[in-house]
């Protein structure tokens, strides 16, 4: 049994058919990366995942029970938390308070230490205003905000978007130490050589298909799936 499993799902927005018996499985402790162009169901997939959508068919299991059309409170209640593209972040209140308010309903909260100790940026950062941080502080701070909940397994929706490089870097890292914390990790990128610089398994997903499921070794080197699946023009 593995510690998500998601047994063709189909989601639907209305009348638009979305994802087509989309089937993956996530072990504990992975990173597991969802690629595939804009458009191609990635974010359906985790707001699927996160209960913010229910698929019309199909079943999503979590340690082997049946997770599918619960409320996201309830989702988030068994382990799991959604870090949105659009960075969860209030601008008016502080670091430390972004944390404590996060930590408030959640069952068994981390400390603020142990947290800084993770994020050792934003211990510094942590008398600031959330609307003062960089963009790469910010994408922290949202990451931060799902750990000090005791999440399990943390969906990342474009973590790096629009970063510079070199935050990008410090983002992977930061990605390094939430397994290196025994969280399991699925994430979903546009910058594919970030994501599978760290990812144990990728699926490439197309117009609402899975049709890919390797290791980031084998994605790599394959230059025409590469190109078709991703855009992505290597070499
Ligand atoms: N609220 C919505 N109502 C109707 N259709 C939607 C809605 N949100 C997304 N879609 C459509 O669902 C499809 C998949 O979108 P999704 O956001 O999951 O793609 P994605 O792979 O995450 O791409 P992107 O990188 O652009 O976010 C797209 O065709 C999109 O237009």
């Amino acid at each position: 049994m593995s510690l998500l499993e998601v047994d063709r799902i189909n989601t639907l927005y209305g009348d638009s058919h979305i994802l087509f018996d989309v089937s993956l499985r996530v072990e504990e402790n992975e990173v597991v990366a969802l690629l595939g162009r804009n458009g191609a169901g990635k974010t359906t997939t985790l707001l699927t995942l996160m209960g913010v959508l229910a698929p019309a068919s199909g079943e999503i299991r979590l340690r082997g029970k049946p997770i599918q059309g619960m409320a996201p409170a309830r989702i988030a209640g068994l382990g799991v938390q959604l870090v949105p593209e659009e960075r969860a972040v209030f601008g008016g209140l502080t670091v430390e308070e972004n944390l404590r308010v996060a930590a408030l309903t959640a069952k068994d909260a981390w400390s603020l230490d142990k947290i800084y100790d993770v994020f050792p940026r934003l211990r510094e950062r942590r008398k600031s205003s959330g609307r003062t941080l960089s963009g790469g502080e910010q994408q922290m701070l949202s990451i931060a905000r799902a750990l000090i909940r005791d999440a399990r397994i943390i969906l990342l929706d474009e973590p790096f978007e629009g970063l510079a490089p070199l935050i990008v870097r410090d983002l992977v890292d930061v990605t390094r130490r939430l397994v290196a914390e025994k969280r399991t990790v699925v994430i979903v990128e546009q910058n594919v050589a970030a994501a599978l610089s760290f990812s144990d398994r990728v699926y490439g997903l197309n117009n609402g298909h899975v049709v890919y499921e390797g290791t980031p070794a084998d994605l790599s080197g394959n230059t025409t799936l590469m190109h078709e699946l991703l855009g992505v023009h290597v070499g």
